[in-house]
């Protein structure tokens, strides 16, 4: 388990992908996005409306069962976009760098950019909007929903 969690919203995720999209816009035209799915999508999506993109691949790569690591399985590998010259890869973060290791093997040439970086697999993307450390889990919109909490004065002050 993370030893922090930090909670992203719908809002907060389509501002940080648009802000994605306007350093993106900077480097292109692009051939098309490749969509890391499934977390990949939204981001990818968001970024091809603000690009005006309309062609979009998928490359599927499952590591994680909810917070557990397993080993990177690719079920589903890039159908079109070559070795990626030209192509923007598009996942939601970088954790370990696991699994863009394994798409950037598929695409070695496309330019990879996420919406989160953690320390360890930030050398692995070219462009990027938000850190959080390494032991910060990051939840996002599709993951969660709103929940009643306790008040401050109930928690014993922890
Ligand atoms: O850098 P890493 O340590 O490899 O972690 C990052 C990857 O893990 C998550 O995908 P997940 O395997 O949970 O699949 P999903 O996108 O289908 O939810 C996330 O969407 C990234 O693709
Ligand atoms: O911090 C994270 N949040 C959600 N999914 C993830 N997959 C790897 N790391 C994370
Ligand atoms: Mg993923």
């Amino acid at each position: 388990m993370a030893n922090r969690y930090y909670t992203v919203s719908w809002d907060q995720l389509h501002r940080d992908s648009k802000a994605l999209a306007w350093r993106l816009m900077e480097r292109g035209p692009y051939r098309g996005i490749v969509a890391i799915t499934r977390g990949g999508l939204i981001p990818a999506a968001i970024v091809a409306r603000e690009l005006e993109a309309r062609l979009i691949e998928t490359v599927s790569v499952v590591t994680y069962h909810e917070e557990e690591m397993g080993r990177p399985q690719v079920t589903k590998p890039p159908a079109a976009a070559g070795d990626g010259e030209g192509w923007l890869l598009v996942d939601d973060l970088v954790d370990t760098g696991t699994t863009a290791r394994v798409v950037r093997e598929m695409l070695p040439k496309a330019h990879f950019a996420t919406v989160y970086a953690k320390p360890k697999g930030r050398p692995l993307v070219d462009t990027f909007i938000t850190e959080v450390s390494q032991d910060t889990w990051i939840l996002f919109p599709w993951d969660t929903e709103a929940q009643f909490v306790a008040p401050i004065a109930r928690s014993g002050g922890k």
